[in-house]
């Protein structure tokens, strides 16, 4: 039964790796989940991940070649096999983030998109955020709090989001909103999956080390992984966010090295870059739950537990989907946005005061 205030949203998610469009219904008032729906997911073709390839690190105002087309006709493909949205969360292609310098870009125009589909569009969610003084990101740690409710956490506790960067979440779900302060603390962490699936593109011809299989072969090497907690990010207090390529450093520093050492020296790098930042948390928490594809790597998984101090474990054994929960996060976002309520704080984006981000269009 649909309570009263609960709206049926719609969100979709085009994460730094480009593999593909996510996207997932959610029954919300935008404060509490009612009720999780249905997911799908629509893969990128080979030549549309080259159009979206060739536009990475652009602004509005450049030429973006095809990507525009690709990424409107993907969404339009995926959201049109869903009925009952009243809302769509759209969060476009991040396709270049400084929020101290130029900005922040998600390529996508919600506008047209809610004329395509009939049904109302919330997009554009970082911008407002970013001219506010933030840093646009990361989004998610207000749905993160709505889950720790979802699953009755009564301690603080991370969510951790292994995708191409990767990004924390601490919590504390006692207290009674997300914009409370002391409710959150969330930044991201540093390099996840990118620099470990160039690594694979440029030495294997392969998009991802699948199951960390080169990985667990190779040995760390420590020379490499000490240069690579030397950069300025790490002991940067949070604040502070991340462009996918911002850490191409890390690939550098694993040049010479062998290619299953190449990539278990990557595989710690991510994993350590966790453990860095979790030093900012204000006090431990009781368990780290791991969304993203990073939570299939198991060489990454035994790193992260063997390091944080903590259990470690994928999402899926407290009954949230992993693969979704991005397409989520944008969905209840959507539906706060409609509702007035804010979608970052100090504490998650380092803006002055809670924010109402994203524009609304209707069809
Ligand atoms: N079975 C697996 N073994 C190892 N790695 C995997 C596996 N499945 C997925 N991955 C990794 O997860 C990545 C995709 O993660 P995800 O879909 O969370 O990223 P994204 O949402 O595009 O990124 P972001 O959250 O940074 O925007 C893949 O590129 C790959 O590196
Ligand atoms: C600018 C941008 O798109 N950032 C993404 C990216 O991918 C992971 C990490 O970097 C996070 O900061 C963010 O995405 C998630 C969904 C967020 O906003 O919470």
């Amino acid at each position: 039964m649909k309570k009263s205030g609960s709206i049926m949203a719609l969100g979709a998610m085009s994460g730094t790796s480009l593999d593909g469009v996510d996207a997932a219904m959610l029954l919300t008032d935008g404060v509490e989940i009612q009720s999780f729906g249905t997911t799908d997911y629509r893969p990128y073709s080979a030549e549309e991940v080259t159009a979206l390839r060739a536009a990475l690190g652009k602004w509005p105002e450049d030429d973006l070649g095809q990507a525009p087309e690709v990424t409107h006709s993907a969404h339009l493909d995926l959201l049109s096999r869903f009925e009952g949205a009243e809302v769509v969360g759209f969060h476009g292609q991040t396709l270049a983030h400084d929020p101290q310098g130029r900005g922040t870009h998600q390529m996508g125009d919600g506008a047209s998109l809610s004329r395509s589909l009939g049904v109302p569009v919330v997009w554009d969610f970082r911008s407002k955020d970013v001219a506010s003084g933030g840093e646009g990101a990361p989004l998610a740690p207000f749905f993160h709090f709505a889950c720790a409710r979802w699953i009755g956490a009564d301690a603080p506790m991370c969510f951790l989001n292994l995708g191409g960067v990767g990004n924390l979440t601490w919590i504390d779900p006692t207290k009674s909103a997300p914009e409370e302060e002391g409710a959150l603390l969330a930044f991201d962490t540093g390099p996840a999956n990118a620099p470990l699936n160039d690594l694979m593109m440029r030495r294997r011809g392969l998009n991802c080390d699948r199951d960390g299989a080169l990985a667990a072969s190779g040995k760390v090497s420590e020379r490499a992984l000490g240069a690579f907690l030397k950069n300025a990010f790490f002991a940067k207090r949070p604040p502070k966010s991340l462009d996918r390529d911002d850490f191409n450093e890390a690939l550098s520093l694993t040049e010479t090295l062998e290619d299953a050492d190449a990539a278990a020296t990557l595989t710690a790098m991510s994993a350590a870059a966790v453990k860095q930042g979790m030093s900012f948390c204000p006090s431990p928490p009781d368990r780290v739950l791991v969304t993203g594809g990073g939570r299939l790597n198991p060489v990454m998984m035994q790193m992260l537990q063997e390091m944080l101090g903590c259990p470690v474990m994928p999402v899926e054994t407290v009954g949230l989907d992993g693969d979704m929960l991005e397409a989520q996060a944008f969905a209840y976002l959507a539906v706060r946005v409609l509702r007035g309520l804010p979608t970052s704080a100090p504490s998650t984006t380092g803006v002055g005061v809670p924010v109402v981000g994203g524009t609304v269009s209707m069809p």
